[in-house]
């Protein structure tokens, strides 16, 4: 999505600026125009930006500031809280009660993705122990009943609609009744749009709304309109109650900074987010970590949840014990390397092996990161498990999403390939130029992948303690006693950097408390 290429602009701005040899007013200007620029190229109201422009330069008094005060962590701070006071309304929307009735209308335009999210939304809740059902009251669409019936019954939950019915008040309230009488507690009336804002769908809307009285009222908003969001965001929002809005296609090429707009036309908070066409492609959405991935400044949090959803339990003693023994073989490489594909979109998950292999040094922290999914023991859902997982890489410090270009993943994947069963000990310049040969590969690229091994293998012999501590099973006291300094030896070197060094890492295990999120980073967690 094009969001990450706006996070990946407003982190350079502010590399940019922290490079100058002094941080002054210019460098400080510099680096506002520039996120400015890139505001505006995604679609976010001019007023908006402009705002936030003032509001930082009011916040960060460069003048003020003594000389040993971190000017860049300070101005970053700043544009990290005016970006999420962007998109958060300051009050949570209206959270239903599970095992009570709740009524949630849907509104948006034609073709918003609303009757896709209304099903994305009810099996989500499906999935956590709720009863939801689904009411269809769009008698405007022709086949708008027919999309609901078959995603509903896809999803195997409960729908009321007509094919005779006209009058979208009389479906919506039969639908509710009937499903209050069934004790649902999750009630969705799905509602019908119209091509363009027009009088006729907001009086429809007001009188469903009248009729139902739903306790929240979500705006369904496609990500990819661009300026006209606010516009659109405010006119539904002075018709219904609007209380929370969802971005949908968040997966295309929108600009998306229109859900900026959309959250300040309407006061009200973005719940979730659509990434696709599929009922799993659907995300909660939370201001902090989403703005914190945006700058690269990574979600920690929401990277263990991920990989506690992705990784194979049983694949995780084998590796434990391989990796404990520090005993990190092309054949783990591989397997791992495997593991990644299987993950699901791996482009957002890592580079792209091309990148990998070229020589950078992110298939240490690719490893690192898989060092983590096999510590952790967590069960896997077995239902998710089986869903096309993804975890987004931009949730590690340091990384933005727009650092991942696609499709070189099974570049990456033969050429590890190539090495599969080689013992590294023999690996001499003849026996590469072999494998090179018979792989259709250059020699340089056979010769680089290992560089990369090599270098790979001395970090984790680094990891061996870790291995062991956690291989015994003492994760609480492998989390108690281990301290920064520990666990700054034990990653890669590369991955410190990205920690932001020994003080971004003490940080980042304040923030995350030590205790208990500790132990679940390596699988010590609640079970
Ligand atoms: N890529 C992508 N497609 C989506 C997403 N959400 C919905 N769609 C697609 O958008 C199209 C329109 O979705 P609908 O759910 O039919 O839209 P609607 O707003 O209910 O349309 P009306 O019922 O006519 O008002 C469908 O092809 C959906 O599959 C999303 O998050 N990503």
């Amino acid at each position: 999505m094009v969001l990450a290429q706006l996070g990946g602009s407003i982190s350079r701005a502010i590399q940019q600026m922290s490079n100058a040899t002094v941080i002054d007013e210019k460098a400080l200007n510099d680096c506002l125009n520039e996120i400015t620029r890139a505001l505006l190229q995604s679609d976010v109201q001019f007023k908006l930006v402009r705002d936030m422009q003032t509001n930082i330069k009011k916040i960060v008094n460069l003048d003020d500031l003594a000389a040993g005060h971190n000017k860049r962590k300070i101005i970053q701070q700043a544009i990290f809280n005016e970006l999420c006071k962007m998109l958060d309304p300051g009050k949570p929307s209206f959270a239903p009660k599970k095992g009570k009735t709740n009524v949630v209308m849907f509104v948006g335009l034609q073709g918003s993705g609303k009757t896709t999210t209304c099903t994305k939304y009810a099996y989500y809740h499906q999935k956590k122990g709720w009863k939801p059902a689904l009411v269809c009251a769009d008698t405007f669409r022709a086949g708008a009943f027919d999309q609901l019936k078959q995603n509903a019954t896809k999803a195997k939950i409960p729908f009321y609609g007509s094919y005779t019915e006209s009058d979208p008040v009389k479906i919506a309230v039969e639908g509710v009744e009937r499903f209050k009488d069934e004790n649902c507690d999750l009630i969705i009336v799905d509602t019908s749009g119209r091509h363009k804002q027009e009088a006729s769908l907001f009086e429809e809307m007001r009188q469903v709304s009248e009729a139902t009285r739903p306790d929240l009222v979500i705006f369904v908003m496609d990500s990819s309109i661009g300026q006209a969001a606010f516009d659109q965001a405010q006119a539904f929002k002075q018709s219904v109650a609007v209380g929370a809005v969802i971005i949908t296609k968040m997966d295309g090429h929108a600009k998306g900074g229109g859900a900026l707009s959309a959250v300040a036309a309407t006061k009200s908070p973005v719940i979730f987010i659509g990434t696709g066409e599929h009922m799993d492609e659907f995300e909660v959405f939370d201001v902090k970590p989403f703005v914190s991935r945006l700058l690269g400044m990574g979600d920690l949090s929401g990277f263990m949840d991920k990989i506690k959803e992705v990784v194979p339990m049983d694949q995780q003693p084998e590796l434990l014990q391989k990796l404990s023994e520090g005993n990190f073989t092309l054949r783990v490489m591989y397997e791992q390397f495997q593991n990644l594909l299987k993950m699901g979109p791996i482009g957002q998950v890592f580079f792209g092996c091309g990148n990998m292999i070229r020589g950078g040094h992110e298939m240490e922290q690719v490893f690192y990161c898989l060092f983590l999914c096999n510590h952790s023991n967590n069960a896997l859902d077995q239902e998710d498990g089986d869903d096309k997982k993804s975890v987004v890489f931009s949730m590690l410090p340091g990384f933005s999403a727009d650092l991942m270009p696609k499709g070189h993943e099974k570049e990456g994947q033969a050429k590890i390939k190539q090495l599969d069963n080689s013992n590294p000990k023999l690996m001499n310049e003849s026996r590469m130029m072999r494998i090179a040969r018979g792989s259709g590969r250059p020699v340089r690229e056979v010769m680089e992948l290992f560089e990369e091994y090599k270098r790979i293998a001395k970090a984790w012999s680094n990891m061996k303690g870790l291995g062991k501590m956690a291989k015994k099973g003492d994760m609480s006291s492998l989390s108690r006693n281990m301290n920064a300094q520990q666990m700054s030896k034990a990653l890669p070197p590369q991955m410190l950097k990205q920690f932001g060094g020994m003080g971004g890492l003490q940080n980042l295990m304040k923030q995350m408390g030590s205790g208990k999120d500790m132990m679940g980073m390596f699988g010590g967690g609640d079970k």
